[in-house]
């Protein structure tokens, strides 16, 4: 795999807030990433940090080898689709895709028409106008449409109805089959988009916790189901990353479990369930008193 951006050590500091915190990982050339984290995890910063709108505090970011700070030979590379777009006052939807190939070579119009029919999208009304869905669909239009080989999305689905998200994770993924490029997809529908990703980026409090195949992080980890007893007994010495129970019954999700450790559940009368990535994800970055090791105190209900 190529590594076409590369963060290395790299720390983004507010005055008292740490937003990134010594973050290291690759983008790999033509994959699709998944920048998963709670509210204020840091995410945005990585962002604005790899498509050079901040500036580090420490450490380095590389991408297509250089800085992208100040440097318009690789941001003409890039997009980067937020939500919080900015628009001149006057513009006006059919405006944005006129000018959108000034900015980006890989600009197809035809399928920017395409998307503009299957989004709905009146083009004669003024930004400023259009419905919070509606603004959403026209970032998610000029990010497809670009075909930048290296393309953020931000959240871009915010406001957007089930349908039309469907549309773009299917846009995306068929339009990607064909013109394969670097994505960065971060999201809070992680079950939404799980099918979508080959890598999975999570960051929390500012610090990678995972950077992995999303396969492989699927596999990762497995819930076994019981009697408190024997989820105790079967939990003691494996690498238990949640708890749950209530009564006599309880639950532990328990990461590394190998077919062997999986035939040893079975033998102990335990069931046995696969964990998503949205549940992975929220029992990995769940405050530190939610997540319980065994005080039956600290224990949730599941
Ligand atoms: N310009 C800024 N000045 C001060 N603090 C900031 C600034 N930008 C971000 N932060 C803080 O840095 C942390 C990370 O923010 P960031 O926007 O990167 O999070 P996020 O993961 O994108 O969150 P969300 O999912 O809610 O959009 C937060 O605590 C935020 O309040």
């Amino acid at each position: 795999m190529t590594a076409i951006a590369r963060v290395r050590d790299l720390t983004k500091r507010y005055h008292e807030v740490t937003a990134v915190d010594g973050a290291s990982f690759d983008l790999e050339e033509n994959r699709i990433h998944g920048l998963l984290g709670r509210n204020g995890a840091g995410k945005t910063t990585l962002m604005r940090l790899l498509t050079g709108q901040e500036f580090a505090s420490s450490g380095s970011v590389e991408v297509f080898g250089h800085s992208p700070v100040e440097n318009a030979a690789v941001l003409a590379r890039v997009s980067f689709i937020k939500e919080s777009q900015k628009y001149p006052d006057d513009f006006r939807v059919q405006h944005v895709l006129k000018t959108a190939p000034w900015f980006f070579d890989g600009w197809d119009a035809e399928f920017a028409d395409r998307l503009v029919d299957e989004f709905r999208l009146p083009t004669r009304r003024r930004i400023k106008k259009l419905s919070r869905g509606q603004l959403s669909a026209v970032g998610v239009i000029v990010g497809l449409a670009a075909r930048a080989p290296l393309t953020f999305f931000d959240e871009p689905y915010l406001g957007l109805d089930a349908v039309a998200r469907q549309t773009f994770y299917d846009r995306l993924l068929e339009d990607w089959a064909e013109h394969p490029r670097t994505v960065v997809l971060s999201s809070h529908l992680i079950d939404e988009v799980s099918n979508l990703l080959e890598r999975v980026i999570l960051i929390d409090e500012g610090r990678i916790v995972v950077d992995a195949e999303a396969d492989e992080l699927r596999g990762s980890a497995a819930t076994v189901a019981g009697t408190r007893a024997a989820v105790d007994a079967f939990a003691e010495g494996r690498d238990v990353i949640a708890r749950d129970g209530i009564g006599g019954l309880a639950s532990a999700t328990i990461s590394g479990l190998d077919e062997s450790g999986r035939h040893a559940a079975h033998a102990a009368g335990l069931e046995l369930a696969p964990v998503s990535l949205q549940q992975l994800v929220i029992r990995l970055t769940r405050t530190p008193a939610a997540v319980t090791d065994g005080d039956p105190h600290q224990e949730r209900s599941a």
